[in-house]
């Protein structure tokens, strides 16, 4: 590399970084103008919104990275010319091309895809390196393609990015997005694709910037209908919550699929046994029934006073209204309106007939006077007052499970002692997808243009439904590792969550390249995932780096505690974050143990943890990654529940540098050490 090549560079870098700076000036301006001229309320509000936040956006990062790549076209549509990747549009000035183009152009797809047997025209593919602390353009990196050049995964550059110390929340990688993600990300906004994914292999990474990409290439469309991010809790949220606002995307709504179907306060709980029946498939029949059973044949003709005079209804006529409406397969609260409203015409008609004129008022008294009628043959009816019926009466229950319930999985989930109204009923978690269920049996829910669903294999068919239900018309992206299932009802195949997902004939799609885990740890979570009973493929690691120790502590429970202290104390002398994974029971007595000691440690809770070492328990640690792990006592992990042995799957995936293996009691079989040695990889 020659000093006045990078010269060069860092002089483009400085023309960007003034055309930003304009950028900036230009988008204030237009906040003030945006906000008075927008035709009507909501454009203002979203276009005042859209520049504030672009205002802000650009107002930070004119010191960031502006570009990581840059392409140098010999041949084909762009031959001769030569472009800038970077996070985001850099404008020349109206009629000029951009400085920078953003990752998500279709031009800039050549960037991730281009290789030596396929170089797309390309003379240059040119990547650039930066230091972080502080922000700086360091060098570069050239393959020539037409050349048969192409360091691909083995760019230095690449592999510092992937190996980085993790630090603070999960960060964007549109600098270094691999081939085989490049296509899930760019795949069609119709498209809906389930990534089966080894862990650490970028799934969440690679929804996230799917997001990212769909909203910028099918704008309009998605704009008003909206991108859904559900993920598994509120820790992991606080945690990939920085990656959209960084790729300039603010307005999608990530939340977890219990605050996304929550209808009030969670004040019950349920059995294993009522919660295993309340998500499985077959309550929606249930529940179907249940609502449907209020619905009945009108018993005896209908009559409404009409001034002097009083219309009739046959029996028989509301009767084929009744089952007309039924057969039509439409929401109960839609089919309600309808039979009333056919009720009303059938009055019309006569009226009309005896030569009356029927304006507004008669409509709106005669349709009061039907409404009354209703309420005996197509009641209104609220999901709590549904559920309540069906949960809080054996007959009920009976009647709408026969042939679908067992009688005692029908024990399971009928109340014990039924509240004196829907109204006070203590609602389980659980509960909230049976109301929800009904709440759609009811009323279509709102509909999102695009929904991504991470660690999916652990949403119940219920669950499922719901996501379903929100995603009609729109489609799907579809995140999830058969093999680090925990719940009790995890998925053991794709295709039938996806059919409860709506979208049986989604592609799928499976990623085995890790870019968290180092192969020393990848080759013992390799072992374990043959004991589990899932047909997924084994990961294979692009890391050559890292680290694992497996250490026996003597001495009893408080030997195992001095060890853990000892174990963090000598990863604070190492970069990046530190998490002290337990099972759930032994969290409070380490993280005792450790602040006694005065090591000073986060908690997960709530989403945000400070500090470099932080507690996690095993249930929770899905989909989070740290640069260092102690691992407390596998076995413990293991002999946590039933899906015990995937929750440790789950623990011993986490690291990104390095794992300290802890533990007292024996390691499980599978385990390749005998207990008492340690094993290193290349170290740091
Ligand atoms: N192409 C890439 N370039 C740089 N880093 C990457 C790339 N792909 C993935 N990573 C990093 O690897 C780590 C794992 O990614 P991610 O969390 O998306 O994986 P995952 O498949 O969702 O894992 P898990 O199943 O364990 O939750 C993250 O730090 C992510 O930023």
């Amino acid at each position: 590399m020659t000093g006045t090549e990078l010269d060069r560079e860092l002089a483009y870098l400085a023309e960007c970084r003034a055309a930003m700076r304009r950028m900036v000036e230009d988008a204030r301006l237009n906040v003030v103008v945006g906000e008075h001229v927008a035709g009507d309320r909501y454009s203002a509000e979203r276009l005042g919104r859209h520049l504030k936040s672009l205002a802000k956006q650009l107002g930070e990062e004119p010191d960031g990275p502006v570009f990581f790549g840059r392409l140098d076209f010999a041949t084909g549509e762009h031959a001769g010319r030569r472009y800038y990747i970077g996070r985001r549009h850099v404008s020349a000035g109206t009629g000029r091309q951009p400085l920078v183009l953003d990752w998500r152009a279709p031009v800039s797809r050549v960037f991730y895809q281009a290789g030596a047997r396929d170089p797309q025209g390309l003379r240059v593919r040119r990547r650039f390196g930066w230091s972080w602390r502080p922000v700086a353009l360091t060098g570069f990196e050239d393959e020539h393609l037409g050349r048969g050049d192409d360091t691909g995964t083995a760019s230095r550059i690449v592999a510092a990015e992937i190996e980085r110390p993790r630090v603070g929340p999960m960060r964007d990688i549109v600098a270094t997005i691999q081939p085989e993600q490049d296509e899930l990300v760019r795949a069609g906004l119709d498209d809906s694709i389930c990534v089966q994914g080894a862990p650490g292999t970028g799934k969440t990474a690679v929804g996230l910037h799917r997001a990212a990409y769909l909203l910028y290439a099918h704008r309009q469309r998605l704009e008003r209908a909206g991108v859904l991010v559900l993920g598994p809790n509120q820790a992991f949220l606080g945690y990939i919550s920085a990656v959209l606002p960084s790729l300039g995307e603010v307005d999608v709504e990530q939340t977890t699929v219990e605050r996304l179907l929550t209808r009030g306060p969670v004040r019950g709980a349920d059995r294993e046994d009522a919660v295993l029946v309340k998500h499985d498939a077959r309550m929606a029949t249930v529940l179907r029934r249940a609502l449907y059973a209020r619905v009945t044949a009108p018993a005896e003709p209908l009559a409404v006073p009409d001034g002097p005079h009083r219309r009739r209804v046959r029996e028989e006529e509301l009767r084929d209204i009744v089952a007309g409406v039924l057969r039509e397969e439409i929401p109960y609260g839609v089919g309600r309106e309808r039979v009333l409203a056919r009720i009303v015409a059938v009055l019309r008609r006569q009226a009309e007939a005896r030569g009356q004129t029927c304006g507004a008022a008669w409509s709106r008294k005669t349709g009061r006077a039907v409404a009354g009628y209703l309420g005996t043959v197509w009641p209104a009816v609220t999901p709590e007052e549904v559920v309540a019926g069906l949960l809080g009466d054996p007959e009920a229950l009976a009647g709408a499970a026969e042939g679908i319930l067992t009688p005692e999985e029908q024990a399971a989930i009928l109340w014990r002692r039924p509240p004196r109204s829907a109204g006070s009923a203590r609602w389980s978690a659980a509960d909230m997808v049976l109301l929800d269920e009904v709440a759609g049996l009811l009323e279509r829910p709102r509909g999102y243009g695009h929904v991504i669903v991470d660690e999916a294999q652990d949403l119940s068919p219920m669950q499922c439904r719901a996501v379903a239900r929100r995603n009609e018309h729109g489609s799907l992206t579809v995140l999830g590792d058969l093999a680090q299932g925990t719940a009790p009802w995890a998925a053991r195949d794709w295709r039938d969550r996806l059919g409860h997902l709506g979208k049986p004939d989604a592609q799928l799609i499976a990623l085995t390249t890790g870019y968290r885990v180092p192969a020393v740890v990848v080759e013992i979570a390799n072992r374990l995932l043959a004991e589990l009973a899932v047909d997924v493929p084994a990961t294979r690691s692009f890391r050559a780096d890292g680290r694992l120790r497996v250490h026996r502590a003597g001495g009893g429970p408080a030997g195992l505690s001095a060890a853990v202290v000892a174990a963090v104390r000598d990863a604070l002398g190492h970069d990046g974050s530190i998490a002290v994974i337990t099972s759930d029971d032994a969290l409070g007595p380490v993280t005792a143990a450790l602040r006694s000691s005065g090591v000073e440690v986060a908690d997960l809770d709530g989403g945000t943890a400070v500090g470099r070492v932080t507690a996690v328990p095993a249930s929770l640690a899905k989909g989070l990654e740290y640069d260092h792990v102690v691992l407390v006592e596998p076995a413990e992990i293991v002999g946590a529940g039933a899906r015990g042995p995937h929750r440790l799957y789950v623990a011993l995936t986490r690291a990104v540098s390095r794992l300290d293996v802890l533990h007292a009691g024996p390691l499980p079989d599978w385990f390749p050490q005998p207990a008492g040695t340690a094993v290193a990889g290349p170290g740091r």
